[in-house]
């Protein structure tokens, strides 16, 4: 069994599964069977046998000399080659291969970790029906450093894959859902992606451990009695417990150099504490770990030569691992964990010690990089980087009275006995099932059928006909201002208006006298700036959508526009009453999707809502929803006997957000399929067509 938390997490659940995993070592061809029915029969383990060269590439080499590193904001320690790529890519289609002859058709597969990046896409490749989802232990960075990756398009390619993919926080979650929107160009939601024809749900799940196993341990002889001796060992000292795999993660130094300045700051623990730091060996083959063997041996030894004594080491380190029984009362005895991991997806060291203060009560001293700081409110947050913050957190926690300890445990333990491993592994099992069964019913966007839509408005009462112009109406072209509507689209809006059973409306970034101008004397309604004003079909005048706005971010704003447009050969930028728009569709195709990504970058901290277009970005104020201005219009058709609604083009109405009326709605992509819409078109010249056929009923009528 190896050490860490996803081994822990998985061992506590309850369901049973099969678990295909790579054993850690090379087999010989001859003792393969052998293994894989000793494996089967005992564990329920499928064995993937890799070859030791791809083995130590993919798990020693990419996944822990680059992934590990970048997804925990350390890039600099990127070790990237292609030899390494190719055997993480090699090793995860071995395991595909594996699971590929095993799977059965209601078999679901539940992918872990950053190991396993590309499997979802292969797997998908052999066997379409498979239902996948995935799940990340460790942080999904923010896609500012994810993007350093050389391979980011295939990573997150590669478990887009998956029905369900799963994080310990809402920050990892958010930060996986800009990485897509900012590298592959999709659109999310909050709640998923929408890739090709499919929604990817995306949600959050923070993993918890097995308590009953801790329970049951304390109570057992041998922990009690090596309790009694650990007790006697560290008799009139306050003792600290660190448990951590020896990762540079862990931040081991960080917390040794709070020992020392404690010990500066504070003289009276000299001789009065001890540190008990097991550094669990892991990862041993990759040179960064070599590397802080050495500083946190070097580190241990110092502290212990300044503040020790014959007879008192303030620090015990053990390079090793312990078992169960050691743990369990190392735990129990402890008056207080420090975990100072400078960053780590979530940290069960720091629930199984909540757990194991069946005594004392100790105190929990986390970092707050931790994904369990994001839930562990009971704790002593501390920031590992500040020194002297953690030394006073430590002296604060081992002088804290009974009845805070009594409280803070009883806060923390009330969530580590309810979010368990169980728990965690029912909730991603069972929403699992779920999406993977939605995903059947959102395989495709079906096409439009405009013969069934002509008929359903032939023998409509009230016609609701909404349509966005850029891209729908009309192809987007490199001149913006050569996009006017022609005479025979005028033609055919004036007939579709005049029919007493219709309201007509058109949705658009444009600004609001562009709009007034191509459609003069239309009784049509518009919508500018993206929903920022709005003209009723009888009336002359524009309606603000908003109170009066602070504008004052142009001011910001303008001279971040001007540089990505000098910066970007072709680009250029509108400015509008109240929304900047900026058009790459005339640069390089790459450079400008480059340049986008930047410029997002910078509007994301800014609060302003963030319009990605086809080849253009908006930002506004925020508070701004067009679905809003045509939910009136929607609910004072009701009483009108509403009952048929087109919705086509990228109108950035959500349909969800409209008001429920008797009758049909079709919301229609145009180009781009989207999943907020239920059927598609493939360009403007397919809704000109729509457009003629509805017009000549209108006409006939008329
Ligand atoms: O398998 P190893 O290379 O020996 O590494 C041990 C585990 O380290 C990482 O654990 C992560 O998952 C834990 C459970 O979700 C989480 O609490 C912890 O914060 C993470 O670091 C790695 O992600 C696992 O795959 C390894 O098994
Ligand atoms: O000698 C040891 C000490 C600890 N652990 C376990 O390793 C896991 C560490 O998980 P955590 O999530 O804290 O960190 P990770 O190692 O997964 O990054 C915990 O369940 C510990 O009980 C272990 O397996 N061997």
């Amino acid at each position: 069994m190896s050490s860490g938390g996803l081994v822990a997490a998985l061992s506590g659940l309850k369901s049973n599964f099969i678990w295909v995993g790579w054993i850690g070592t090379e087999i010989d061809e001859e003792d393969r069977p052998v293994v894989k029915d000793l494996l089967w029969k005992n564990y329920s383990c499928i064995p993937v046998f890799l070859e030791e060269r791809v083995a130590n590439e993919h798990y020693n080499g990419f996944s822990n000399g680059v992934l590990w590193p970048l997804f925990h904001y350390l890039p600099g320690d990127l070790d990237y080659d292609d030899q390494i790529w190719n055997s993480y890519v090699e090793a995860n289609e071995i395991f595909s291969t594996v699971v590929a002859d095993i799977l059965k058709p209601d078999d679901m597969v539940w992918v872990h970790d950053y190991h396993m990046m590309l499997f979802p896409e292969i797997l998908k490749q052999k066997k379409p029906e498979a239902r996948i989802g995935f799940f990340l232990h460790i942080p999904f960075p923010s896609s500012e450093i994810f993007r350093v990756l050389p391979c980011r398009k295939e990573i997150l390619m590669g478990i887009l894959n998956c029905c369900l993919i799963g994080f310990h926080t809402y920050d990892y979650a958010r930060h996986f859902l800009k990485a897509c929107t900012r590298i592959v160009g999709l659109e999310t939601a909050p709640n998923g992606v929408y890739f090709r024809d499919r929604f990817v749900q995306v949600g959050v799940f923070p993993v918890g451990i097995d308590p009953d196993k801790f329970f049951e341990s304390i109570k057992t002889p041998k922990v009690e009695s090596r309790i009694q001796e650990l007790k006697k060992s560290f008799e009139g000292s306050k003792v600290l417990i660190g448990i951590d795999r020896l990762d540079y993660i862990k931040g081991i130094p960080q917390k040794l150099q709070a020992i020392e300045r404690l010990f500066q700051k504070y003289p009276e623990w000299k001789g009065k504490l001890v540190l008990i730091q097991v550094a669990v060996p892991s990862r041993q083959d990759v040179e960064e770990y070599q590397k802080l063997k050495k500083e946190v041996e070097e580190l241990v030894g110092r502290i212990n030569g300044l503040y020790g004594s014959l007879g008192y080491s303030p620090i015990h380190y053990l390079f090793q691992s312990v078992d169960s029984t050691e743990l369990t009362a190392l735990y129990n005895i402890s008056d207080a964990a420090l975990i100072t991991s400078i960053r780590d997806g979530m940290n069960l060291v720091a629930q199984e010690y909540i757990v194991c203060q069946t005594d004392k009560k100790g105190v929990l001293i986390l970092s707050e990089f931790t994904g369990a700081a994001q839930s562990l409110s009971g704790a002593v947050m501390i920031n590992p980087w500040n020194t002297e913050e953690v030394a006073d957190s430590i002296n604060n926690a081992l002088t804290m009275s009974e009845e805070e300890r009594e409280e803070k445990h009883q806060m923390l333990l009330n969530y580590v006995t309810k979010h368990t491993a169980s728990h965690w592994g029912l909730g991603f099992v069972k929403e699992l099932y779920k999406a993977s069964h939605n995903a059947d019913k959102m395989v495709s966007i079906p096409k439009l059928n405009i013969d069934e839509v002509v008929d359903i408005y032939k023998n409509s009462k009230r016609r609701l006909l909404i349509f966005a112009y850029d891209g729908t109406l009309i192809p987007y072209t490199n001149v913006p201002q050569l996009s006017r509507p022609s005479q025979e689209l005028l033609e055919s809006f004036d007939i579709l208006s005049n029919d007493p059973k219709n309201d007509l409306y058109i949705l658009s970034g444009r600004d609001k006298k562009t709009l007034s101008e191509w459609f003069n004397g239309l009784h049509i309604g518009l919508s500018a700036e993206y929903g920022c004003f709005f003209k009723d079909p009888d009336s002359e005048e524009w309606e603000q959508q908003v109170p009066s706005m602070d504008l004052s971010w142009k001011e910001t704003i303008r001279p971040l526009f001007k540089y990505f447009t000098l910066r970007t050969p072709g680009s250029f930028f509108e400015e509008k009453e109240m929304l900047f728009t900026w058009h790459y569709r005339n640069a390089d195709p790459v450079f400008g999707c480059i340049q986008a990504r930047e410029l997002h970058l910078h509007l994301d901290n800014l609060p302003l809502d963030v319009i990605v277009g086809d080849k253009t970005l908006g930002v506004r104020s925020y508070n701004i929803n067009p679905t809003s201005s045509m939910k009136k219009v929607i609910t004072d058709s009701i009483p009108k006997n509403l009952d048929l609604v087109l919705l086509i083009g990228d109108t950035h109405i959500h349909p969800s957000e409209l008001p429920q009326f008797e009758g049909k709605i079709y919301n229609i992509s145009v180009g781009k399929k989207s999943n907020k819409d239920s059927y598609h078109l493939n360009d403007p010249s397919e809704v000109i067509e729509l457009v003629n056929r509805l017009e000549k009923i209108s006409d006939s009528v008329a």
